[in-house]
């Protein structure tokens, strides 16, 4: 097939669009937390209180500031944890009588001894005649210091896995937790609200997404039960019911995609439509819109959404079967389209099937050719594929569908990697004359026809 291939970087991609919890290292095991919390399975956050030993240097308060920069290399980094405190006092409590002089608190991992500290840190103290002396500072560590994939993997069964990453849509974060990790569900689900601000809802996959209208049945973890999430995508606001509706925040950088393609003018004819992704931000850009949805939860917050971003105007919403949408809607305002001189786009974001629905287009005008319609729409259609060469898999399916040979007529993109030796696909290509009206088109497939001999029609099928 000569059809152009563009891919991106896939890495970059896919790590930007999926929030992951922290992974930086515990050094030491210092911020380890207490392994009585082994097996938890409800949250009580007092039994991370612990207190552990950390070295510390006593620096008077009028060179602090300097000495706390010489020190840098060597200081305790944490986010979140004071590394300057004032001195305990006897009875063990903060001596907040004490303003002549503070504590520097110092990495363990660094610094054992007053042997530990580097010539330049040495030198420094030298210099503003502080005392090369460590002493042990008693430092009390609590739930709020712990980051959750250390709250996790002190918590969850040892050498399983403790993937604690999420999916962001609005205030919810979406999780795939695995079997052994499910008796742990309520507890995952309220550390990953305590720690990642903004998120008040979490919810677990409770199965595939393999439904027709391509939503998740889900579980409520942790966190308020309200399912209706805001979203900003590219610039556009979004609302819907995330329980009832398909919605994948990693597709957004093919959104905007496709849409940097559309002129003010041109029509979009978003077949799958979802809650309006393709088709808000294309009728923000000045095209006209016809977007379907079979979902009837999808078609009303399409609608919503639609009047949400004040483009109701420009957008006809449909809730047909994908093909009747084609056949009816489409069919109806295509010859009028194709007279005129404004590009006409068709989107089909139904990776499962898309490929398939695009033999609603065989034979869409027939039987009347007309010469004067001659503005053929330009598709876009997605597809997974698990093939070792998806693009080829992907044209070759969208030719069979629609019975034609697309090639050095189409362009595929790899959209993303769905999961390992699965890719999603975005074929693209103007619809030939010949599909449209399909009573005078020398079929391809011939299967149908009396076979004259019978070897070469089997090869034909190859
Ligand atoms: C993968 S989602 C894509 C939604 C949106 N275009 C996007 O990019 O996020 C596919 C959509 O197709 C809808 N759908 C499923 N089967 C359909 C059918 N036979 N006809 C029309 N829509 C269908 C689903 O409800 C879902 O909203």
């Amino acid at each position: 097939h000569s059809c152009t291939f563009t891919s991106q970087n896939l890495n970059h991609f896919m790590r930007s669009q999926k929030v992951m919890t922290d992974q930086s290292q515990t050094d030491l095991g210092l911020f380890k937390p207490p392994s009585t919390v082994r097996g938890m399975t409800e949250l009580d956050r007092s039994a991370f209180n612990q207190t552990v030993s950390v070295p510390a240097i006593r620096l008077p308060t009028n060179i602090l500031n300097k000495a706390v920069k010489s020190l840098k290399k060597v200081a305790l980094q944490r986010p979140g944890l004071k590394r300057v405190v004032e001195e305990h006092s006897e009875d063990g409590n903060a001596d907040c009588g004490n303003i002549e002089h503070r504590l520097l608190l110092l990495d363990p991992n660094s610094i054992t001894s007053s042997d530990s500290f580097g010539s330049d840190e040495a030198e420094a103290l030298k210099a503003y005649s502080v005392p090369q002396e460590i002493q042990s500072y008693e430092l009390k560590l609590t739930y709020e210091n712990f980051k959750s994939e250390e709250i996790l993997r002190a918590v969850l069964p040892e050498g399983q896995g403790v993937t604690s990453g999420f999916s962001r849509v609005g205030h919810i974060a979406h999780m795939n937790l695995r079997e052994h990790q499910l008796p742990y569900r309520k507890l995952i689900g309220q550390v990953i609200i305590d720690k990642n601000p903004g998120i008040t809802c979490v919810v677990n996959k409770t199965n595939t997404i393999d439904s027709t209208y391509r939503n998740f049945q889900m579980e409520v973890l942790a966190g308020e039960s309200n399912m209706v999430a805001k979203v900003r995508e590219n610039g556009v606001l979004y609302e819907f019911d995330f329980s009832r509706v398909y919605w994948n925040p990693r597709l957004s950088t093919e959104h905007e995609r496709i849409v940097s393609l559309l002129h003010r003018g041109d029509t979009v004819v978003d077949v799958f439509a979802g809650v309006g992704p393709f088709a808000i931000p294309a009728a923000r850009r000045g095209c006209a819109v016809l977007a379907n949805d079979l979902n009837p939860e999808s078609f009303r917050w399409l609608q919503h959404n639609a009047k949400l971003n004040k483009v109701d105007q420009k957008i006809t919403t449909s809730n047909l079967d994908g093909r009747d949408f084609i056949r009816g809607p489409v069919r109806e305002r295509l010859p009028a389209l194709m007279k005129g001189s404004q590009k006409i786009h068709v989107v089909m974001n139904l990776p499962a099937l898309a490929l398939e629905f695009l033999d609603a287009f065989k034979g869409l005008l027939d039987p009347e050719p007309d010469q004067s319609l001659s503005n053929l729409p330009q598709v876009h259609c997605y597809g997974f594929s698990k093939e070792n060469d998806p693009q080829r898999d992907v044209v070759e399916r969208a030719e069979a569908s629609l019975k034609t040979n697309l090639q050095g007529q189409c362009s595929v993109h790899l959209v993303r990697n769905v999961a390992p030796n699965k890719e999603m696909m975005c074929v693209s290509f103007t619809l030939p004359r010949g599909v449209l009206y399909k009573t005078h088109t020398q079929d391809r497939d011939t299967s149908e026809e009396p076979c004259p001999k019978k070897q070469k029609c089997e090869d034909s099928t190859n």
